[in-house]
């Protein structure tokens, strides 16, 4: 499990540390994980380090002094390095190291003049320096114009901690933030550099470990690795059955709607489920039975006229809500699966049914909801766009607000229940933003839950096997091929070889 924290978690943890090492310790340790780090990169671009021309932007703080040490080490190893005095102070000592092995500084405040832009947009390598953990809201000037210049660098762009501009404790952005290659990361991982929007400009992390880890708290976000997913997954043993294996309930698609339903019941049968009961109106049962005849079928022709969900037979777990609609024969059928004893995964128009009708969820059993950002909107009454942009706050509050476990899909997916860390997926692709492949991972999610996982744990493992069987569509294997685009189905069928090379 990859455990990430919040600047005051991680500040906490270096005091303490600190208290028993020399003053200088800590910095010099990072100054010389992240020269080690830059050096390799420019020795893999340019077959060496000697004569690379190393620009550093300096913001008043450490997180200055770590980018001007390494500066210096970089500058020993012959290459010509400028820093940039972008503060109204600057780490004197770092700046003194730098001094003494020849590298320059140019105190460059605001207004930017031209040769900062020069600098940065010829440079080899731009190493941001400006602001580590100890920022906090948009970058001020003159901050800000030099993040928005290394958009437009060259060279390669390496941020020092975390991307200036990104909120470590939470991935929000406001604002200019630079948009890094790599960040070569201290002690331990910031939330926002697995968080959107954070994650998306911190790029590549490199960690390196300054001795932190015995002095760190109980983690508020973690992402688990393929491992710990292999590790959570039900495997059949030799007295497994199709019953004990799970059988997950998929009450989905309406006439008008039939693509969802075939979709998350192809989730639910390509991730391993015991047995597939499908239930919905005709049309979806004739097509869910044409593509999956694995699935055993109900049609109830009047949802209104009875519980339609008595005639399906046991289930250890449901899937509500897939092109079912939002009328009152939807409704119907959300009150009959939200009224059993079993665990209850709800997406899409289950989602829309439940914003309506808050009373739904009250139930004894676990609950699962799998809302992206525009139907969590609706149902904590919060602006989309709030909620894309502060994603981890809202997750959490959903959960404490509803009672039930959390997914909120996106870029990085974030899973949240009350009391337990938030777990962020890193397996996705951009090429998963399209139709239909969340009704897959409800499916996957659904028959993890049958198969006896916990809501947190299947959907954190759902979400996992989800983007890695995506990842595996988009480019036929995982060996490194050019991508091509998937549809929904592909990621279903490519399942099967995810859980093979988890
Ligand atoms: N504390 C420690 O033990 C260690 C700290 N290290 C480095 O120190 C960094 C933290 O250093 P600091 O606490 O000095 O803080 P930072 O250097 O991250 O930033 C603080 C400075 O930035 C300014 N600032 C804050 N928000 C701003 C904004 N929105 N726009 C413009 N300026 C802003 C503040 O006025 C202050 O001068 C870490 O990220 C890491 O790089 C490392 O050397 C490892 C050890
Ligand atoms: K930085």
């Amino acid at each position: 499990m990859r455990t990430a924290y919040t600047s005051d978690q991680i500040r906490a943890a270096e005091l303490a540390l600190m208290a028993k090492l020399p003053e200088g310790t800590l910095m010099g340790r990072a100054a010389a994980g992240l020269a080690a780090v830059c050096a390799g990169l420019l020795t893999g671009v340019r077959g060496r380090v000697y004569g690379s021309h190393v620009v550093l932007l300096i913001g008043s703080g450490d997180n200055g002094g770590d980018a001007l040490y390494a500066g210096a080490r970089l500058a020993r190893r012959g290459a010509r390095v400028v820093a940039v005095l972008a503060g109204s102070r600057v780490h004197e000592g770092g700046l003194a190291a730098l001094r003494a092995v020849g590298g320059r500084a140019t105190d460059l405040r605001v207004p930017i003049p031209e040769q900062a832009r020069e600098l940065i947009l010829e440079a080899d390598l731009v190493v941001d320096g400006l602001v580590g953990i100890g920022g906090s809201g948009a970058l001020r000037e003159p901050y800000a114009t030099l993040a928005g210049l290394t958009a437009q660098a060259s060279g390669l762009v390496v941020a020092v901690d975390v991307p200036s501009g990104v909120d470590a404790s939470t991935g929000g952005v406001d604002g200019a933030a630079v948009r890094a290659q790599v960040t070569v990361t201290f002690g331990a991982y910031k939330n926002g550099l697995l968080i959107d929007p954070g994650a998306r400009f911190a790029g590549a992390v490199e960690f390196v470990d300054i001795g932190l880890g015995p002095y760190l708290p109980d983690p508020g976000v973690a992402a688990p690795t393929g491992e710990d997913v292999a590790d959570l997954l039900p495997r059949p043993g030799a007295e497994s059955d199709k019953y004990r294996r799970g059988v997950v309930g998929i009450a989905a698609g309406s006439d008008r709607y039939t693509g969802a339903a075939v979709l998350a019941v192809g989730g639910a049968v390509r991730a391993g489920a015991g047995m597939v009961r499908f239930v919905s109106s005709a049309e979806p049962v004739r097509l869910v039975r044409a593509r999956w005849p694995e699935a055993v079928t109900t049609i109830v022709a009047d949802p209104l006229g009875g519980n339609p969900v008595e005639e399906v037979g046991r289930v250890q777990a449901w899937v509500l809500g897939p092109g079912l609609g939002t009328g009152a024969e939807a409704h119907a059928v959300a009150r009959a699966v939200l009224s059993t004893q079993v665990p209850v995964l709800v997406d899409a128009d289950g989602l829309t049914l439940i914003a309506r009708d808050r009373g739904l969820l009250r139930r004894d059993a676990p609950t699962l909801i799998t809302p992206h950002a525009g139907e969590l909107s609706r149902l904590l009454g919060v602006p989309r766009e709030r909620i894309e942009a502060r994603r981890l706050e809202h997750v959490r509050r959903a959960a404490a607000e509803l009672g039930v476990t959390v997914l909120l899909k996106g870029s990085t997916t974030l899973v949240a229940e009350e009391d337990r860390p938030v777990r962020v997926n890193t397996t996705g692709t951009p090429w998963l933003a399209t139709g239909g492949t969340g009704d897959v991972l409800a499916g996957i999610a659904g028959t993890l839950l049958a198969g006896g996982l916990s809501c947190y744990d299947a959907a954190s493992g759902a979400a996992y096997v989800h983007g890695l069987a995506a990842r595996l569509a988009v480019r036929g294997d995982l060996a490194g091929r050019a991508e091509a685009p998937i549809a929904a189905l592909d990621v279903a069928q490519a399942l099967p070889e995810a859980l093979r090379v988890l």
